[in-house]
């Protein structure tokens, strides 16, 4: 096993070398955004300096160029998650655009009155509300697996009579962004698929974060965001089986994802250019490209196991403070902690954490059904990436003993 050189790594991403505030900027907010290596950075450059083009319908070398270089990142997307083909590679903005997709256009033809959708009480609200959208529109259901208290595991005994042949589509999340709970994805893929219920896997806070084999776990759907896996904002993936994405209608018309357009009639190309109307994200499907051969090159293995440590090292430590209530699993968790400090609000944590440089979330972060279940409006969480070191999740946690006794807690 290589030995890496995690300190060194961070000289790879220049914006963690500065001050906020006058102190030393510590970012603990990966699970909203995660930064950028250099090589990203001047992939986006090199790209409008030198191959700047539109793609596919351009005949000159520029565009043959930001079109090999488009398709190529494609491919790379499919190795990297080991999907069968790149066909089955859809980009889109975000994890929110590709199950707004999936609603829109599997849903729109497999959803119908009286039907279930199963998701899980920690899902985000960009895995609740399309489903919501839809039921309105198709008069199905949803239901919840239900999450097991401040500890945030899914009650599996609950599985069994919830997920039935009713259930159409079964959409969960692989890491929750609020506990750092970590699914069991294959195996719930596995007892969904001997009912013939489709699944879509929420791998927002995975993607970048450990190996993904998406013909081991045996989803049918996974989506993804480029942002939170040292990519640029805008730019996502949505993997889907190419039987099922080729029996899809189109989500959005336009250029590109046509055959033969005429006054009242139109033919459509088969996925994935179905799926992408109009001048796509170019420059950031390039970039993506960038990111994902930094990530392995780095090993998602040894990523995950960096953010698993930071994030258990930083649980133990906040577990030893008086006055903290803690959420999500107690061991085996994936790289983040929500936590409350007892008479202190949430947004007060992170304003005074910010003050000293840590940069913290503080919120519902887009699970409010999750927080009205636990009977809190928001926790602080401290998410990490390969990036961040010990001594960081030591300053953290010096800087939250201060706001305790800043606050008298
Ligand atoms: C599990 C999960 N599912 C979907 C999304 C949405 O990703 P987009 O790139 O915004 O489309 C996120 C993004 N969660 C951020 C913003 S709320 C967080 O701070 O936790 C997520 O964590």
């Amino acid at each position: 096993k290589k030995m890496i050189d995690w300190a060194k790594l961070r000289a790879d991403f220049p914006i963690l070398d500065q001050q906020v505030h006058g102190h030393p900027l510590v970012y603990l907010d990966n699970a909203a955004s995660s930064q950028k290596p250099r090589a990203v950075i001047d992939c986006l450059s090199n790209y409008y300096e030198k191959d700047n083009a539109n793609v596919h319908r351009g005949i000159h070398e520029l565009s043959n160029r930001a079109t090999a270089a488009f398709e190529a990142s494609r491919q790379r997307v499919a190795t990297f998650i080991n999907a069968k083909t790149q066909d089955e590679i859809i980009f889109t903005r975000g994890t929110t655009e590709g199950i707004n997709l999936i609603a829109a256009s599997w849903g729109s033809k497999n959803i119908k009155a009286g039907d279930k959708i199963l998701l899980t009480e920690m899902e985000h609200h960009s895995n609740i509300v399309p489903w919501q959208l839809l039921a309105e529109k198709t008069g199905a259901k949803l239901v919840y697996i239900p999450v097991t208290g401040d500890e945030g595991l899914l009650d599996l005994s609950k599985l069994d009579q919830l997920l039935t042949p009713e259930v159409k589509l079964f959409a969960f999340t692989h890491i929750s962004n609020t506990l750092g709970t970590l699914n069991p994805v294959a195996e719930l893929c596995e007892r969904a698929r001997k009912l013939g219920v489709t699944t879509l896997v929420d791998a927002a806070q995975s993607a970048g974060h450990l190996p993904l084999d998406v013909q081991s776990l045996g989803c049918d759907f996974l989506v993804f965001s480029g942002h939170k896996i040292c990519g640029p904002t805008g730019i996502g993936v949505l993997w889907g089986r190419q039987e099922i994405l080729d029996n899809m209608p189109p989500y959005h018309g336009g250029g590109e994802m046509i055959v033969t357009v005429d006054f009242f009639k139109s033919t459509f190309k088969k996925a994935p250019h179905r799926f992408e109307a109009g001048t796509p994200d170019i420059s950031g499907v390039i970039a993506l490209h960038a990111a994902l051969d930094y990530l392995d090159a780095v090993g998602r293995e040894n990523i995950f196991k960096h953010d698993q440590e930071l994030a258990t090292y930083c649980y133990d430590q906040l577990a030893q403070l008086k006055n903290v209530r803690l959420f999500g699993p107690k061991t085996g968790r994936a790289g983040l902690v929500s936590f409350l400090l007892e008479d202190v609000h949430a947004h007060d944590v992170v304003t005074v954490a910010d003050q000293r440089g840590v940069a913290l979330r503080g919120g519902h972060h887009c699970n409010q059904p999750l927080m009205k279940k636990l009977g809190i409006a928001s926790t602080a969480r401290a998410s990490f990436y390969f990036y961040n070191t010990r001594a960081e999740v030591d300053r953290f946690i010096e800087v939250t003993r201060e706001i305790q006794k800043f606050f008298g807690a």
